[in-house]
């Protein structure tokens, strides 16, 4: 049975550069959406809250993220597992600062990616959303 991981994740875009942020864990040599596992117990919304302020510093409100809904995809790092998220659109235009976790943070083009190991949920379903959104595609 594949195993399936629940995540809140944040698709995180600047409207005033129409860049899109991912970022790098010093676990995992590939980008993905800022964010991570939804803990027992716990309502999504909480869990991106508590991640994107331990990861990237970011205080968010339900007045600046919209839940865009779920989506599933194959996990980034183990092979045969699916990743649930839960995702929510936030537009941000200032400085993020990679906090102890996050190797590396990046603000790219989402609709031509650069030449990096990319999570499937961002590449193929994200990405293109912050493609559209952004008025790229
Ligand atoms: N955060 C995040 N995790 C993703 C994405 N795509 C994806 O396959 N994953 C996978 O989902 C899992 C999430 O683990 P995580 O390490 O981010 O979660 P966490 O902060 O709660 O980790 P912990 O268990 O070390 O406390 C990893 O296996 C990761 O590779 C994504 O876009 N964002």
């Amino acid at each position: 049975m594949p195993k399936i991981i629940r995540l809140a994740t944040g698709l995180i875009v600047d409207p005033v550069t129409r860049r899109a942020l991912i970022v790098r864990k010093h676990s995992s040599p590939i980008f993905m959406q800022a964010g991570g596992k939804i803990e027992a117990g716990e309502a999504a919304f909480a869990a991106l809250q508590r991640e994107l302020t331990e990861e990237i510093g970011l205080n968010i409100t339900s007045d600046n993220a919209t839940p865009l809904g779920q989506f599933t995809a194959p996990t980034a790092n183990e092979t045969g597992h699916q990743v649930l998220a839960e995702v929510f659109y936030i537009e941000h235009s200032e400085p993020v600062t990679a906090q102890s976790e996050i190797a590396e943070i990046l603000w790219v083009d989402p609709a031509s990616l650069p030449d990096i190991a990319i999570a499937p949920l961002s590449r193929y379903q994200l990405m293109p959303i912050a493609a559209r959104r952004l008025g790229l595609k």
